[in-house]
């Protein structure tokens, strides 16, 4: 029965999502490097908690995002393997959803981190 799914099989299932992602999607590789670096850059920078508190929610925003990006092609493929506007639109809009975190990341990325770069480059 559904509803009496252990809590360890959904970690497990969860986790074995995370890695078949990491696995096949190169995407998701470079996000979560690039995810790895700015918290580098943030404990190097010494910024306070709640920036990297900031931080750590639009990684997770912009990881979420590509691992439902990733579900969304993999099931359009499944139901649509032809060409389809329908298939089209699903994952364009999967897409897009990707990018609009990207971008809002970089952003914050770019507010948070201009003036302790500033202080550090021009003293
Ligand atoms: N079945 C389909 N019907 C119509 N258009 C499609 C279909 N499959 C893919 N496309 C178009 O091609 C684009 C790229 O799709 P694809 O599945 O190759 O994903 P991707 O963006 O290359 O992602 P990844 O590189 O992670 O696989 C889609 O955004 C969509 O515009």
């Amino acid at each position: 029965m559904k509803s009496m799914r252990k809590w360890s099989d959904v970690f497990r299932c969860a986790i074995e999502g995370i890695i078949h992602s990491l696995r096949t999607e190169r995407n998701l590789r470079i996000h979560l490097l690039a995810g790895i670096l700015v918290m580098l850059a943030a404990l190097f920078f010494q910024l306070p908690p709640r920036d990297i508190a900031l931080l750590l929610v639009m990684i997770a925003l912009v990881i979420s995002a590509e691992l439902l990006n990733t579900a969304i092609e993999k099931a359009v493929d499944l139901i649509s393997p032809d060409w389809h506007e329908l298939a089209k639109f699903a994952k364009d809009a999967a897409a897009a959803a990707v990018l609009v975190a990207a971008i809002i990341s970089v952003i914050v990325a770019i507010l948070l981190f201009y003036q302790p770069m500033m202080n550090l480059f021009l003293g």
